[in-house]
């Protein structure tokens, strides 16, 4: 018998060509692209993430400033350092992590963001012209995933894609990007039946749910392209915390291609949001 094993698509060899595009384009500006991330509160995975960006952006030749402000920091305050971020003719682009504390309403803050330095692309007018075909600054997920599929030279206009999950920061937008490109798209969720049969028909999967290991063998189609987008924090059988995906291991023994994690879509996130923010200094007038 011979056992399959699927093709590793590894992120950080796809992140470091992304981020070579970056530098070279950030140093064709007169000022380097500035970026601002805002966080609320000092939840552990939120005070890494921000750290891991602003410590790329910089390796990149941006300009990065985080804002920690204490979890208790209300609404208005928020909206008032956006609103002065927005005005600041030297802020390219602004993101605030999620999620929020709960006295935060999540949707006021995220309209309030200037669209043209949402490199989030999180703004009603960004997600709007994604659905429109008419992508600006598309969320750094889904298409961090785009830079991946073509990095490794995968198709996708043609291909079978079913996305599992149907979230506003992956899910939906991995939709739109994938349609945009000629994929034939399905959305499934917590209230698709016999997900199994629906997962089965797919040529390129996307699991974006945060549930360790839904995905199994049998819910895959043999050589199909598997994206597994979970992050999951799980105890192993050491009882240490260590991360973990949405795709079951063994998925790999069935699977084309499969990307890891950790090391797989996480770093395409951190250098597509890069991407975006240049992307918006570009667009952006100079002084
Ligand atoms: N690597 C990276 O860069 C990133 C990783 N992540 C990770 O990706 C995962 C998903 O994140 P996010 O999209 O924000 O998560 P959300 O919790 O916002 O969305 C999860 C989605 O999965 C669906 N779902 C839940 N359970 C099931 C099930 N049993 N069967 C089918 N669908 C189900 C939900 O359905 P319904 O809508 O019906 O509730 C929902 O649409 C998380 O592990 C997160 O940590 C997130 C962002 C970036
Ligand atoms: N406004 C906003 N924009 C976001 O893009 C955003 C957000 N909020 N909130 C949380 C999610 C999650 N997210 C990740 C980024 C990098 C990794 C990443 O680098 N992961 C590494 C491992 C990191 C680790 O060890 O914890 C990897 O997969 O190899 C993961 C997840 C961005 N998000």
């Amino acid at each position: 018998m011979t056992a399959t094993t699927a093709r590793v698509l590894a992120g950080p060899p796809a992140a470091e060509a992304l981020l070579a595009s970056v530098a070279a384009r950030a140093a064709r500006l007169p000022t380097p692209p500035t970026l601002v991330m805002v966080r609320l509160g000092d939840d552990p995975a939120s005070v890494s993430y921000v750290r891991g960006k602003d410590r790329k952006a910089r390796e990149v030749g941006l300009r990065s400033t985080v804002h920690a402000l204490p979890a208790e920091t209300s609404q208005a305050e928020l909206l008032a350092l956006i609103a002065e971020l927005n005005a600041d003719e030297s802020v390219n682009g602004i993101l605030v992590q999620l999620p929020l504390p709960p006295h935060v309403n999540e949707e006021a803050v995220l309209h309030a963001i200037d669209p043209r330095k949402d490199v989030d692309g999180f703004h009603p007018v960004n997600v709007g012209e994604l659905w429109a075909g008419r992508p600006t600054l598309t969320p750094c997920t889904p298409a961090g995933i785009m830079f991946l599929l073509s990095h490794y030279g995968l198709p996708v206009a043609r291909q079978r894609a079913v996305i599992v999950g149907r979230s506003h920061i992956v899910g939906r937008p991995m939709a739109a990007l994938l349609l945009n490109a000629d994929a034939t798209v399905t959305v499934a969720h917590s209230r698709t039946v016999d997900l199994a049969a629906v997962t089965r028909e797919a040529d390129l999967l996307v699991a974006a749910v945060g549930r360790p290991h839904l995905i199994t063998p049998d819910m895959v189609k043999p050589g199909a392209t598997v994206i597994d987008v979970g992050i999951n924090r799980v105890l192993g059988p050491d009882r240490r915390a260590h991360l973990t995906g949405d795709v079951h291991p063994d998925v790999a023994g069935v699977a084309g291609a499969l990307t890891p994690v950790p090391g797989g879509v996480g770093p395409m996130t951190i250098a597509q949001l890069l991407a975006n923010t240049v992307t918006a200094a570009e667009r952006q007038p100079t002084r």
